[in-house]
């Protein structure tokens, strides 16, 4: 059978998936974690794409950040489908950028809106400072007024509600938007915006999106802001005739800083025209698991249901530190790899990235295999094309799991299509040639060449760009990754045979067998600075919630009742409030 009628096959299993599955207008799932959202929405996605999309025209799967984006394409690669031009996987910022900002600003009137590049951070971080700088006097305190005015610009606010937010904040965004329009630039968050006020305001755009869009399916609502909220409604609502599937969880929204609300989701689902699906079953965690998450988030809702028996819940306390914890998480694993566990069902989860370097480090000194991605820079299309490159050019097909003309259909998604095309025989050629041991630098040297001079890398988006640069410098002679070789480059795409150290955020979406969370401390969890109740406390506390349920059959969380800061002091708070409310202290 192949993967996409077992697929199906499973959700036929369960009413309520094969309801929402087969449902043909306007589809919002809500459900907790474990429970098939997102594998509801591949399986649909493909099997739209292959039985009810015309040639030439397709559909858009949307989500909020790179890594989301990359594990929907995983996904949907194992259905059988490439991410291309029928299905269409990105981020809601590269959407709005590639599909809306690019194709139709000058038409509808904008021409300047449509040559603007994306300010790189470092720019607009300068913008700010400047804008703070002209706006208020230097003995005014103007600690918050940066995130302020970046928390009020993501939620797209009207004049009306920026008048409520005081004189200053209004002037420093408007001051900061317009040093960076001087320099022909626009960040993400005017991304958005323009955007949404493109789709709305333009039948014409509404319309040439449906003909190549007609549908548009939104994984993890619960994380969209207000912006693409606008443009969902625009796209399927107001005048127009997009097909909308959007499944979320608003118990699992963590992004708060980036200005969502999951209650947009819940607005969503209650619209007339909008058939709402409930899903109950965990697919995922053992009932204890889910039944220990359940607390964590303090929910009177109904028990969990789930479909595995047991699983196995540990709290454990290493009184001599992280380092401790990260010694006894290693012993752990070893027992777990002598039981024959595959080390890519293993998870170690952490608080923060300089948690997660103190446990990558102490993980191998006792050599197991870690898959760990530094900050050198973050995964985007474009970051992952060149590792997945690397990847097939070191391991082929059959380790790498990559098929060729799967790449090829990833180079070809990077920007312009039809640019992108000229340069994929050298590619091919590249790809051919490279030596597994040979330096990484050179080889993404060798493939940016190709595309400089295709024109396509003056094309890039923005984030794309932005990372660009940062991974050349980590590859650089001089750089933190000048001693990768293809083969180390190629090994941050695969999972198989590491342990996976994650963020506690980052783990989102992902599931395992057995997962550590570590260095679970009152003032790293809940955040030492966030008062009880407030909205970052409960973000936190969602938090632990996700990481708790991505395992299956264990989970063991590990705590000192004391961490040190990076300043040096030592806080002996206790461990983190969430355990002894949850019961698990
Ligand atoms: N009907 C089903 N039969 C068997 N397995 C299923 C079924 N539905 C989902 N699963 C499995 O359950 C697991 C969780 O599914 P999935 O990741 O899609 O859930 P999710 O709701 O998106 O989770 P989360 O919100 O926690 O990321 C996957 O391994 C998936 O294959």
């Amino acid at each position: 059978m192949t993967g996409l009628r077992r697929a199906i096959a499973e959700l036929e299993t369960n009413p309520r998936q094969r309801e929402a599955f087969h449902h043909e207008g306007h589809c919002v799932v809500l459900a907790p974690p474990g429970s098939g959202k997102t594998k509801l929405l591949t399986t649909k996605a493909v099997w739209l794409a292959n039985n009810a999309v015309a040639p030439d025209r397709g559909l858009a799967c949307i989500t909020l950040t790179n890594p989301a984006a990359a594990e929907l394409r995983t996904r949907i690669r194992r259905l059988g489908q490439t991410a291309g031009r029928t299905v269409f996987v990105g981020t809601v910022h590269s959407f709005a950028w590639s599909h809306i900002i690019r194709p139709f600003a000058s038409a509808a009137g904008y021409p300047k809106l449509s040559k603007y590049a994306l300010a790189p951070r470092g720019e607009a971080n300068a913008a700010m400072r400047e804008a703070i700088r002209r706006v208020f006097s230097s003995h005014e305190d103007t600690r918050y007024v940066d995130s302020t005015v970046r928390r009020h610009r993501k939620l797209c606010l009207t004049e009306e509600e920026w008048t409520a937010t005081g004189p200053g904040i209004r002037a420093v965004a408007l001051e900061y938007e317009r040093l960076l329009r001087g320099n022909d630039y626009v960040d993400f968050d005017d991304v958005i915006a323009m955007a949404a006020r493109l789709v709305e305001e333009h039948l014409f755009v509404r319309t040439v999106l449906h003909a190549r869009y007609p549908y548009l399916m939104v994984d993890e609502y619960q994380d969209l802001a207000p912006g693409l909220h606008r443009i969902v409604t625009a796209l399927s609502f107001d005048a127009g005739n997009t097909t909308l599937f959007a499944v979320g969880d608003p118990d699992q929204a963590i992004y708060g800083w980036t200005g969502t609300r999951p209650e947009l989701l819940l607005e969503l689902a209650g619209r007339e025209s909008v058939h709402r699906v409930d899903l109950r079953i965990n697919y995922r965690c053992g009932a204890l698991i889910a039944a220990a998450g359940r607390r964590i988030l303090g929910s009177d809702g109904p028990e969990a249901v789930t479909s595995r028996e047991g699983g196995s819940v540990t709290t454990r306390c290493e009184p001599r530190g992280l380092s401790a914890q990260a010694n006894y998480i290693a012993g752990r694993i070893l027992e777990l790899q002598a039981d024959e566990v595959p080390l890519h069902e293993i998870a170690v989860l952490a608080p923060t990235h300089d948690d997660c370097d103190e446990l990558v480090t102490a993980l191998r000194s006792h050599d197991i295999p870690v898959a760990w991605r530094a900050d050198a820079y973050s995964s985007t299309p474009l970051t992952t094309t060149l590792e997945s490159f690397a990847a097939w050019a070191s391991c082929g097909r059959e380790d790498s799991g990559y098929k060729l003309g799967d790449l090829l259909d990833q180079w070809q998604q990077l920007g312009d299509w039809e640019v992108l095309r000229v340069g994929t025989d050298d590619v091919v050629t590249v790809l051919l040639s490279a030596a597994a041991d040979t330096s990484a630098g050179e080889f993404v040297e060798t493939v940016m060449t190709i595309m400089e001079s295709t024109g396509a890398l003056n094309a890039l988006r923005s984030d794309d760009a932005n990372e660009l640069v940062h991974m050349r410098e980590a590859l650089d002679p001089s750089g933190e990754m000048s001693h990768f070789s293809v083969r180390d480059l190629g090994r941050l795409r695969l999972r198989d045979g590491r342990v996976e150290v994650s963020t506690m955020s980052a783990s989102k979406g992902l599931e395992f067998d057995h997962v550590f969370i570590a260095a679970l401390e009152q003032g790293k969890l809940p955040f030492f600075n966030s008062a009880r109740g407030s909205a970052a406390w409960n973000e936190d506390r969602r938090k632990f919630y996700v990481s708790f349920t991505r395992a299956r059959e264990t989970v063991e969380v590990l705590y000192s009742g004391w961490y040190m800061t990076k300043w040096g002091s030592r806080k002996s708070n206790g461990p983190s409030v969430f355990l002894r409310e949850s019961g698990l202290v």
